[in-house]
């Protein structure tokens, strides 16, 4: 296990800076995922915490050591950290026990129980062992290069988007099982991800990362209930943005009166989750609606609704238990479950989800 700390790093390559002046802190054992867009300078984080990129400014320390500072650069292999990249990258030429016996002590054929150890902890049979890559699926794959990464007890494990190869079934899979494997070993993990609800459920915290700027970094609950700003907002998430006015713990808008969560009083754009939107019966909620369309995933469902009866005509999304999912056409009432984040309102810069919202302007 390893705190893992960076300080002040800037990096990039030739001229173009990709990281600008960014900190993290990543707790003993803890997990962080970092979230980004492509090109956010994600992989080239972690390429200087792994060693395979010198920063221009800042420190790296790892386990209180500093293996990238002024004058100091210490190479991947003296790091103590463990590295997955998003294709596994595993050796084609050797056996499944050759590639995690790889980075051990010569000669590796000693290391048999050692490999055996670790194949289960990533919940792969010992038959495995004498196999080669090509002879695996993608998810175990990315399970025997989880294993090689921990075959020399390293206390900082990084993940370079592992799972984003996978189809959704066995990256679920896969994901949970390197969760567990994770867990056992007691290591820090800093995940790389582009994929919202996988860092909301892999990590204990999420840093947000934008333009090689950190916006936010925070517990999963944080950042998508409270995010920084209407940008991190939606990055997270669909997020409705509706005009209002708040005060003392409330914020009016069409939607309602509704209890704010730490958020700014006076002209404020008020956030709301899909998820809080709920549908009643017609009159029952705080306006009425038309369904317009309903994307169906089984679980739950996605509505979209025409708002009936204000100045203009305005589109609403809500997320409902599958079960529960109205059908197009119908007249549902709607009211929103507080409480609900909200920013200072910020003129001039409505975008295509604000103007086509309700009662913005
Ligand atoms: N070896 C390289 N040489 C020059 N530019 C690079 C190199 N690697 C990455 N870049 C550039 O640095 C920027 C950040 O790249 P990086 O791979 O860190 O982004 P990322 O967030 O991991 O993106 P993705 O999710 O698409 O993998 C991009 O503009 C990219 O084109």
């Amino acid at each position: 296990m390893s705190e893992l700390k960076i300080h002040g790093v800037s990096a990039g390559y030739g001229r173009e800076t990709v990281l600008d002046d960014v900190a993290l802190t990543v707790a003993e054992g803890s997990t962080t995922a970092v979230l980004g867009g492509s090109g956010s300078g994600k992989t080239t984080l972690l390429r200087v915490v792994a060693g395979f990129l010198r920063p221009t400014t800042g420190t790296v320390t790892v386990d209180g050591r500093t293996v990238a500072g002024p004058g100091t650069w210490l190479p991947p292999e003296r790091r103590g950290v463990g590295y997955v990249r998003q294709d596994g990258a595993l050796f084609p030429h050797l056996s499944v026990a050759g590639n995690i016996a790889f980075g051990l002590p010569w000669p590796r054929q000693r290391h048999h129980d050692r490999v055996l150890e670790l194949l289960d902890l990533v919940g792969l049979p010992a038959a495995v062992a004498e196999r080669h890559p090509h002879q695996l699926s993608g998810g175990q794959q990315q399970r025997v290069a989880l294993a090689r990464a921990l075959a020399p007890r390293p206390g900082l494990i990084l993940l370079d988007e592992p799972f984003s190869s996978l189809d959704t079934a066995l990256r679920t899979a896969t994901r949970e099982a390197t969760a567990r494997a994770l867990r056992a070993t007691g290591a820090t993990v800093v995940l790389v991800t582009h994929d919202q609800g996988e860092a909301l459920s892999f990590a204990d915290e999420v840093a947000i990362l934008k333009a090689g700027r950190f916006r936010q970094v925070a517990s999963p609950r944080t950042v998508y209930r409270e995010p920084v700003d209407a940008e991190v907002a939606e990055f997270l998430g669909d997020a409705l943005l509706v005009a209002g006015s708040a005060s003392d713990g409330r914020v009016a808008c069409r939607l309602g009166t509704l209890p704010t969560a730490h958020g700014s009083d006076g002209d404020v754009d008020v956030m709301i989750r899909p998820e809080q939107l709920t549908l009643t019966r017609p009159g029952a909620g705080e306006l009425d609606a038309v369904v317009r369309d309903v994307a169906y995933f089984g679980h739950d469902a996605v509505v979209e609704l025409d708002v009936t009866g204000g100045e203009s005509r305005d589109l609403l999304r809500s997320r409902v238990l599958g079960v529960d999912a109205p059908a197009p056409g119908e007249l549902v009432g709607v009211s929103v479950v507080g409480p609900v984040r909200t920013f200072p309102r910020v003129l001039g810069t409505r975008d295509g989800r604000r103007s086509d919202s309700l009662g913005v302007g």
